[in-house]
């Protein structure tokens, strides 16, 4: 079955994709199932975010999209190309320049010997967006200001323990620019920054969306940023995206039942929990996981058939959907669980203080 969640102006594409590990060696090697037929699509400009908890498969998403490993099954297009089929082996530098990634950390992902200037330097050369020092010199120059760390020249000079861990950050995204992406993979990208700082990142990415026509696969466990950052969100869960919808309408009126509970989990302002979803706890199984949908046990409206069969997806708008047994039944999203007594996640300005606070 495959969830769709798809833009007829789709720069990225997932069809479908599926991802295997093999896991524990010896005679009897498992396969542990990190992604099943997920399918979506990126549109020009657009922010889609993929929220769910740790090991839901998200950065497996993203780490295919980049060509980092090859999925086990579906396809990726690019601006309408398959990727995999034209670009069997590895991905062509050009696939490379357009299709960026940032990562969670910002200092690992940062040589520590290498000057600011050297890490930008290295990805204008290799394609070829700059040609001799002084043009060399005045690109990177120009990618610190873009991403606001000045002054320029003295921030090219330093090494990266030398900044603080927002500053690597835009140190990071100044160096997926370079080769002029239009997509940008972010991955927990303010995740392991200060609280205060991390709208001023979210804010930063946002602009580079308006100027440069940046589309970004925004990844995340915190539902509250995804709600202020995305235009869309899809919501993971064991290797599964179960439900698709702008993010908006997402957090005001939730569908799959795991997305509630996600919703529900959300702090409000004065630090308490805001509602009290009654939701097992427990992590699913991705080796030899039992039929049926992979929430099941841990499902405060669990039915029979819910641990027989994975659920289809079900259209509950033009372009919200969600995969739960719920709404094959004739549900609402209504008769689930109003947005009133499961307490959603804060509305945008305020959201602004939960994300910084
Ligand atoms: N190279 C690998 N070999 C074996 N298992 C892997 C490998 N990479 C990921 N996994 C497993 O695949 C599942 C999905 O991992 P993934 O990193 O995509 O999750 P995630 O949602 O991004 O989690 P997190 O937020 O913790 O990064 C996890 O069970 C993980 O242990």
């Amino acid at each position: 079955m495959t969830t769709i969640d798809r833009d007829s102006q789709a720069i990225l594409e997932a069809k479908g994709l599926g991802k295997y590990f093999q896991v524990g060696g010896g005679f009897r090697p498992k396969q542990l199932r990190a992604l099943h037929e997920v399918s979506f699509a990126l549109g020009h400009r657009q922010v889609v975010a993929l929220v769910g908890e740790s090991g839901s498969g998200k950065s497996t998403i993203a780490r295919l999209l980049v060509r980092l490993m090859d999925p086990s099954s579906g396809k990726i297009f690019f601006r309408g190309k398959d990727i995999l089929q034209e670009e069997p082996r590895q991905a062509s530098l050009d696939y490379r320049a357009q299709v960026q990634m940032i990562f969670q950390d910002p200092f690992g992902s940062l040589n520590p010997v290498h000057t600011i200037g050297n890490h930008l330097e290295r990805p204008l050369l290799l394609h070829g967006k700059a040609k001799g020092a002084g043009e060399l010199k005045d690109r990177v120059n120009e990618l610190l200001e873009t991403v606001d760390l000045r002054p320029a020249a003295e921030i090219a000079s330093r090494h990266p323990h030398q900044l603080s861990g927002g500053q690597r950050q835009r140190v990071a995204i100044a160096r997926a620019l370079a080769p002029g992406p239009s997509v940008i993979l972010a991955d927990e990208p303010i995740s392991m920054l200060d609280v205060s700082i991390r709208v001023g990142v979210l804010n930063l990415m946002e602009r580079l969306k308006e100027e440069r026509g940046i589309s970004y696969l925004y990844i995340t466990h915190d539902i509250a940023s995804a709600r202020y950052f995305a235009d869309r969100t899809m919501v993971m869960y064991a290797g599964h995206i179960v439900e698709g919808a702008p993010s908006e309408e997402l957090m005001q009126q939730p569908a799959h039942p795991y997305t509630q509970l996600l919703l529900s989990a959300v702090p409000d302002p004065n630090g308490s929990m805001k509602s009290e979803l009654k939701a097992k706890s427990g992590a699913p199984k991705l080796i030899d996981p039992p039929p049926g949908c992979p929430f099941a046990d841990r499902c405060p409206n669990v039915m029979a058939v819910c641990r027989q069969e994975m659920p289809g997806t079900t259209q509950l708008a033009q372009d919200r959907w969600v995969r739960c047994h719920l709404f094959g039944q004739g549900a609402s999203i209504g008769k689930v669980g109003s947005p009133k007594e499961l307490g959603t996640a804060e509305p945008r300005s305020a959201l602004t203080e939960s994300v910084a606070s």
